[in-house]
């Protein structure tokens, strides 16, 4: 057995968390030889069912799971953590869109990148869950200066997701056979998922629907399936969010799969011409524990466009939380 890793989770009685962390404790995120620590954060009132979510983890048995922090001190709970998934933030009800979390949200985040900078491990991964994901990470990123920019991170596998198989769908195939797809941008109703590089069953999927789909309806419908969810359930996503975390953190410490590529909000180098510094989905894969970016993307003046107003997007998010950003 290898020695425990300690694991952070902000917003542990919540929802989302609610799938996450038995997923984690059961292994699906960082293998089934991988003993955890889960170090769980929740505000104070909500201690009391952060202590019920503890005691049914106890009673799952797990024999990965080697200890348990329940916490209302972010110092304490990211206290030597490797691995950080900070979903505790408010969600979006009907009728909201994400930029109008920004504010309630952004605090949050300003103090737990200060307290991931002072006292969690210096090679810690960290995933943003908690919307507007990208900015928050951007925001924690800002606050935590002895730790590499890299290693801040937003979540857009769960838009990736949906794209695959909005496609599959379409093509009669299953998300087995769809290949090469890329969110990119922010996580929200500005982002542009790009098909023109994917592969469905080894066919190029331009060539398997038409524009008019393309632009009228897949577009659209993974950009606003966040909303759709919130209608349908009057809550936003959980469980396939869980999921999303769960494969994007997993695809980082572990490797993502050979010949395809995964979409990641990361700090942009500047690549496809995004300013650098931004928090933006890009085409990446994993190897050795990190990530980079697929190079050498053919862009065409569709997808630049929409790839600038996402980006601009991310720019007023900026500006707009700057007296968050040190
Ligand atoms: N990136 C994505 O794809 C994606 C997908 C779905 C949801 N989300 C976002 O994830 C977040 C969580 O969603 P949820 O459905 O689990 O919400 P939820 O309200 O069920 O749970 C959030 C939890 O966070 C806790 N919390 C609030 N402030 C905190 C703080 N400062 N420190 C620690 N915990 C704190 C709350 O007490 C609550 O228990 C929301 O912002 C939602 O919009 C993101
Ligand atoms: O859209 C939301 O507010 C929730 C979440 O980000 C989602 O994409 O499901």
């Amino acid at each position: 057995m290898k020695s425990p890793v300690r694991v952070a989770i902000t917003g542990a009685a919540g929802q989302i968390s609610y799938s996450l962390l038995f997923r984690i404790a059961a292994g699906e995120m960082l293998g089934p030889d991988q003993p955890v620590i889960l170090q769980m954060l929740e505000i104070t009132p909500a201690l009391g069912a952060l202590k019920g979510v503890a005691m049914e983890l106890d009673d799952c048995a797990f024999p990965l799971l080697a200890g348990m922090v329940c916490t209302d001190d972010a110092n304490v709970a990211f206290k030597d953590a490797d691995y950080a998934l900070l979903v505790g933030a408010r969600p979006r009800g009907p009728g909201m869109e994400r930029k109008d979390l920004l504010e309630a949200n952004a605090a949050i985040f300003s103090a737990q990148g200060k307290a991931i900078n002072d006292n969690a491990s210096k090679d810690i991964k960290v995933l943003v869950v908690g919307n507007p994901a990208n900015t928050n990470a951007l925001i924690a990123q800002r606050n935590a200066p002895d730790i590499d920019p890299r290693q801040f991170t937003a979540m857009t596998r769960l838009d990736h997701n949906r794209a695959m198989t909005q496609l599959a769908q379409k093509t009669d195939k299953t998300i087995n056979d769809v290949k090469n797809l890329v969110i990119w941008g922010n996580h929200s109703s500005t982002q542009y998922p790009d098909i023109h590089h994917t592969t469905v069953d080894g066919t190029d999927a331009m060539s398997l629907i038409d524009q008019a789909w393309y632009e009228n309806d897949f577009i659209p419908t993974v950009q606003q399936r966040g909303a759709a969810i919130i209608d349908a359930r009057g809550a936003s996503s959980a469980a396939s969010a869980a999921n999303a975390a769960i494969f994007h953190m997993r695809d980082w410490a572990l490797g993502s799969a050979e010949g395809d590529w995964v979409s990641m909000g990361v700090y942009s180098d500047g690549s496809y011409g995004i300013e650098k510094g931004l928090i933006y989905s890009f085409p990446c894969v994993c190897k050795d524990g990190d990530w980079s970016i697929v190079q050498g993307v053919e862009l065409n003046e569709f997808s630049t466009g929409k790839m600038k107003a996402t980006e601009e997007e991310l720019q007023q998010e900026r500006d707009a939380v700057s007296h968050l950003l040190p």
